[in-house]
């Protein structure tokens, strides 16, 4: 294993952003509101996860958090939308636009044709909840990791991914708990949920995390690719089977059918697809 040595890769104010030996790391820095998002946040995420998703050398992301509160000693992963700037039709940004743009970060981590583990520090509530659950994988500090869903606390509720797709991880009546009652639950207990991959030493998570990474590298990147989308699929609709089918074409395109395609219309003729037939 070589020794992780993470750069900077462009500097943000609401998060860290950093690469590593194929490895994204992008990472919550608010800890002293428990590293709860706006509008400036997605934003930053948004373009984060876009250039690791552009970038061809990178195969795993990691989303983690920075942390921990220089106030209190507490970490967190995220504790969701920020309440101080949520106006009267969602989150408001600089702009005074009020945006739902945390919804779109989940999309970017649900099509990413990357696997996405969930670090998780500490608290993991309301719509930062909701990330850990729409990412591929989840490792939680044992120590310090809390997941609750406040979503129900504070009407701004994720009726998508975050419970709906929750209900398929761990079943619907502990989703139903999870929104319903808003308890703690600890890293083992998410766990024994089966919404948590691996309950880790808090000193040993962010390493652990990069080597879960590496194993993930050594992969062959179509096939983890294409087993996400599979799994996705049932889940997703006619999305699901889009994003599925989008690779089904680029592996078509690879083809010497395709080639010949191509190749007749610009040379003005007819193609000629004979003893291209696959048995
Ligand atoms: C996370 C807590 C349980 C931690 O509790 P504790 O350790 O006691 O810490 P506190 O003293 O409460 O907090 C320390 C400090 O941080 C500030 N803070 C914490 N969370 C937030 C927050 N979410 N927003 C703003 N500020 C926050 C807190 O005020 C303290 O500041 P001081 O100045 O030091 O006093 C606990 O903090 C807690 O419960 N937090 C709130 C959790 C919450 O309700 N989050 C929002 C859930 S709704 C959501 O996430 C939006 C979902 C969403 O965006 C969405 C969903 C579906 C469709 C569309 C959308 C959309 O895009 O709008």
């Amino acid at each position: 294993m070589s020794k992780i040595e993470w750069k900077t890769v462009r500097e943000f104010e609401d998060i860290t952003y950093k690469k590593c030996n194929g490895v994204a790391r992008i990472a919550f820095n608010r800890p002293d509101v428990r590293n709860a998002f706006r509008p400036k946040t997605t934003k930053e995420l948004i373009e984060a996860f876009y250039d690791a998703q552009e970038d061809t050398s990178i195969g795993v992301v990691l989303l983690s958090a920075e942390g921990p509160s220089s106030k209190d000693g507490i970490w967190s992963f995220c504790s969701g939308g920020d309440q101080k700037a949520r106006g009267h039709q969602g989150y408001v940004g600089e702009d005074g636009y009020h945006r739902l743009n945390i919804l779109e970060v989940q999309r970017m981590i649900r099509f990413m044709p990357k696997a996405v583990i969930c670090v998780v520090p500490g608290w993991a509530v309301g719509g930062g909840h909701s990330l850990h659950v729409v990412c591929d994988l989840t490792l939680a500090s044992k120590e310090h990791a809390i997941f609750k869903q406040t979503d129900a606390d504070v009407t701004s509720f994720d009726g998508g991914y975050g419970s709906a797709y929750l209900a398929k991880m761990v079943g619907q009546k502990k989703a139903r708990e999870i929104f319903f009652l808003g308890r703690n639950y600890s890293a083992q207990d998410a766990f024994e949920m089966g919404m948590v991959n691996a309950v880790i030493p808090h000193a040993e998570l962010e390493d652990t995390a990069y080597e879960w990474a590496q194993e993930i590298l050594a992969k062959s990147p179509t096939s983890i690719k294409m087993l996400k989308f599979a799994m996705n699929l049932t889940d997703d609709g006619m999305v699901g089977q889009q994003v599925f089918a989008g690779e089904a074409t680029r592996l078509a395109y690879m083809t010497d059918e395709a080639k010949e395609g191509r190749d007749a219309f610009l040379e003005k003729r007819k193609p000629n697809f004979e003893k291209k037939y696959l048995p």
